[in-house]
């Protein structure tokens, strides 16, 4: 078994019979996706949303029932993977595109796990460029505005085209180097206008999960790694 799927089986223990569950995206969270979708087809009973079109379909072809947001007003549980996190598990995420549905659905979560292998928590995050959704109007002075803070931004590409997310908006990668107060540059890129949204999580992890490559798995709270 690979670290990521470790991680994300391991998680999914957390998930109990009548809960509302957020479904994440990536390539750790498919492997979530699949076991809730095995635990489904065993008698679990849940009821979930996806963060991504794509994970909606892998949900769909797995049997786990989806249900639209107006029918329900929060989740007990999200499992969604992350680029990096650190030892306050705050996360860069959107390496896949989804930050902003992704931030929207950990919010509406009483809980966020957040499932990755050992290679993704790092010390202080910055070295994954952080993704950050900038609508399509004027993208270029929005990007000229990144660059004045200090980004150093691209604009994703799919091949020869720009990469559209699910919203129909354009990411930045943004490298900002070693990222000394996340919450700080999470509050500035928000007040730029253009910005819908970064991949900065700060405080929503309530736990993460580890696969690491000896095959074992860690479980951490931020107050274990905070020493307290
Ligand atoms: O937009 C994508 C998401 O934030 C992913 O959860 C993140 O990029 C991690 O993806 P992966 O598990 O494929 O490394």
């Amino acid at each position: 078994m690979n670290m990521k799927q470790l991680a994300a089986e391991k998680a999914v223990e957390y998930v109990k019979d009548g809960m509302r569950v957020g479904l994440g995206t990536g390539s750790t969270a498919y492997w979530a996706i699949r076991k809730i979708g095995e635990r489904v087809r065993a008698g679990l009973n849940i009821r979930a949303v996806a963060t991504s079109k794509a994970s909606e379909k892998l949900a769909e072809e797995e049997g786990i029932p989806l249900i639209p947001f107006d029918r329900i007003d929060g989740l007990d549980l999200t499992i969604d993977g992350a680029d990096e996190l650190d030892r306050e598990l705050h996360l860069i995420k959107g390496g896949g595109g989804a930050l902003l549905r992704e931030k929207i659905v950990a919010y509406h979560s009483k809980e966020l796990i957040v499932i990755a292998d050992e290679s993704k928590f790092v010390d202080k995050l910055g070295s994954f460029p952080l993704p950050v959704e900038i609508v399509p109007f004027a993208n270029e002075w929005t990007m000229a505005a990144l660059e004045k803070l200090g980004a150093k931004p691209m604009l994703r590409t799919d091949g020869e085209r720009i990469y559209v997310t699910d919203n129909g908006n354009y990411i930045a990668d943004c490298r900002f180097g070693v990222i000394e107060n996340p919450a700080e540059l999470h509050r500035t890129l928000l007040a730029l206008p253009g910005v819908v949204d970064n991949g900065l999580f700060i405080g929503m992890a309530s736990r993460a999960v580890i696969g690491r490559q000896d095959g074992t798995v860690t479980v951490m709270n931020p107050p274990d790694v905070n020493g307290r």
